[in-house]
């Protein structure tokens, strides 16, 4: 699949075409020239140190160890190679060190940048889109951040099959394993370097699925990651704009007006269920209602 490629400018975004957003949005993910300034190191490192012991290596990168203790936001997905960090804003704040904070912060805007420009493109009426994305398009909603380490030492699946949940994702990697289904084939999504990987999910699929250009969310995995001796294993992180855990679920009419179609909740439960097949069905449901009251998360 060759991808739309896009850079920031300004509040906007620039594609080579002039209907490549449109087309991305069809596609269900493009890629976004990494900014100027944008340093991924906190976010490698995190990736590299997460699921170590605190004492496990150099006092300089101690902030980012000892995850594997925080229940509620280390995950050891038993049927796949993923574990992983998956924490929202506030507890950024409290576990993260601050340049690892201001990296997962500037994520997050791109999220917000994206989802606003695919949201005019569309012909949605502004006055509509804080109601419609439970507050997220505004900051609020829930705003995960996601570091995955592949344990290439097990014989599975590096990551479930799955559509993301919300609206927007701004993905980092560097090795390639991710793929998507596209007309009923496994595609790799290889990196391109200097380039995150943005998709669409499961929530802004719902939101815009009744429009003549529905957004696609895109159903993606990553491949059995395979030992290397001389090389660290495979890493990735990203930043999600999701909306708030409770409350609604919106779709826009083809008139343009909007209803609210389901539970966050159901959607949630439902979705974890579904792609993980582990005990934590719970996941972004119970311990987010504070976000479902409109604070910032
Ligand atoms: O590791 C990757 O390339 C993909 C990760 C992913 O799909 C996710 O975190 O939602
Ligand atoms: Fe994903």
């Amino acid at each position: 699949m060759t991808l739309q490629r896009a850079s920031v400018r300004g509040t906007g975004l620039a594609f080579g075409t002039e209907d490549g957003l449109s087309k991305a949005l069809a596609d269900g993910c493009f890629l976004l020239a990494v900014p100027a300034g944008f340093d991924p190191g906190p976010g490698i490192t995190l990736c590299r140190e997460f699921y170590r012991a605190p004492e496990d290596g150099p006092e300089a990168t101690r902030p980012y160890r000892g995850f594997r203790a925080l229940e509620g936001v280390y995950f050891d997905r038993e049927h796949f190679q993923t574990e992983h960090v998956l924490i929202d804003g506030p507890g950024r704040r409290s576990h993260f060190p601050p340049e690892l904070i201001a990296m997962t912060e500037r994520m997050g805007e791109l999220t917000l940048l994206v989802l606003r420009c695919a949201m005019a493109d569309l012909g949605i009426a502004t006055h509509l889109w804080s109601e419609i994305t439970g507050g997220a398009v505004d900051g609020r909603g829930t705003h995960w951040f996601a570091a995955n380490h592949y344990r290439s030492d097990r014989a599975q699946l590096g990551c479930a099959p799955h559509k993301d949940t919300g609206f927007v994702t701004v993905l980092y990697n560097e090795e390639p394993g991710l793929e998507a289904l596209v007309n009923g084939v496994w595609v790799p999504i290889d990196p391109v370097s200097g380039h995150f990987v943005v998709n669409f999910g499961g929530a802004f699929e719902l939101l815009t699925a009744a429009l003549s250009r529905p957004v696609h969310a895109i159903l993606h995995r990553v491949r059995q990651c395979t030992p290397d001796p001389g090389a660290a294993d495979r890493f990735s992180f990203a930043a999600f704009a999701n909306p708030p855990a409770t409350g609604n679920l919106y779709q826009v009419r083809r008139d343009g007006s909007a209803a609210a179609v389901r539970s966050s909740e159901d959607f949630l439960r439902e979705f974890n269920e579904h792609t993980w097949s582990d005990r934590h069905t719970d996941f972004g449901i119970a311990r987010s209602v504070g976000a479902g009251r409109g604070e910032p998360s």
